[in-house]
């Protein structure tokens, strides 16, 4: 007989464990936490335990997994993920997401960059669940553990497919940055086509990118980081930014550290190859 995952053994402490953390989570998801809610439930939040949120290390990016997504970016409610910019007088968010992590693992990236940009919304996009319901857990006891500062109100992260619905969430020329940390490295020829830096994606990051923000890359496998650097340069709407400029650049050293790929990678003490590029200006078709 087959014995049933842990995740799904009413028996098991996984399973205890992320039925509590579920119901926390549909209580406290979409919800405004701030020094009132928190002192109405006192207590501290524990951060979520990974051990508790494993799954298969890679989802299929071409498989038709049930999302939710937008029509348009006008139809997506983002009051919902950051409550704390939505200005109920006007009915409108007072910011809108200008950073985005993609496939942004387990939110270290998110975490650090917080502080770092009080004033700008950060978006992590994830497509495994397990993984995504580990950060929003992680950014509910963050915000409920810093509501006196309204510390990680800026950060947040969805479910989704980067490869495939970027459009349906941004507005043309909407971000200002993004995020491609240790993409999956898909290694085999044959699989080349599922990594998240193609031709025919980089159009539609440099869509979603303003003139003049940049895509950070960042990865451990040689072969990828060429690969990268190669198709970015490429593109004629990408310039790749000297290392001067990556050596100044604040978020460069915090994504050389702060993420849980990253962190791996120093523990193993293994290579960090790094690579930055411009949105260049459309040019005019004459
Ligand atoms: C190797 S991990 C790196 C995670 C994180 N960026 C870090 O540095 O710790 C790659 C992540 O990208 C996610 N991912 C892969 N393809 C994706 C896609 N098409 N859309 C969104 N996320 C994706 C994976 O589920 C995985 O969590």
């Amino acid at each position: 007989m087959k014995t049933k995952p842990l995740s799904q053994d009413p028996g098991s402490k996984r399973y205890a464990y992320r039925v509590n953390k579920e119901e926390n989570r549909k209580e406290l998801k979409h919800v405004k936490i701030d020094e009132n809610s928190v002192a109405q439930k006192n207590g501290k939040l524990d951060l979520p335990k990974k051990k508790f949120y494993r799954q298969r290390a890679h989802s299929n990016p071409f498989s038709d997994h049930q999302l939710d997504y937008p029509a348009s970016p006008d139809e997506m409610d983002w009051s919902k993920l950051y409550p704390h910019f939505y200005d109920q007088e006007t009915g409108k968010m007072a910011k809108q997401v200008t950073i985005a992590d993609i496939g942004c693992g387990f939110g270290g990236l998110m975490v650090d960059l917080s502080p770092e940009f009080p004033d700008e919304l950060i978006l992590g996009m994830e497509i495994r669940v397990q993984v995504t319901n580990y950060v929003e857990d992680r950014i509910i006891a963050l915000r409920s553990n810093h509501a006196k500062e309204e510390g990680y109100q800026n950060i947040n992260v969805l479910r989704g497919n980067a490869m495939k619905f970027l459009p349906n969430f941004f507005h043309k020329g909407q971000l200002s940055k993004m995020f491609f940390c240790f993409p999956d490295p898909h290694f085999k020829q044959r699989k080349h086509k599922a990594r998240i830096i193609t031709n025919t994606l980089l159009s539609e990051y440099a869509y979603v990118l303003k003139e003049g923000g940049v895509v950070y890359t960042i990865t451990d496998v040689e072969d990828l980081h060429h690969w990268m650097v190669k198709h970015l340069e490429e593109h004629p709407l990408f310039e790749r930014l000297s290392e001067s400029w990556e050596n100044e650049d604040k978020c460069v050293s915090i994504m050389r550290n702060a993420t849980e790929e990253g962190k791996k990678v120093e523990r193993k003490r293994g290579d960090k190859f790094v690579a930055c590029f411009r949105r260049v200006q459309t040019p005019e078709i004459i």
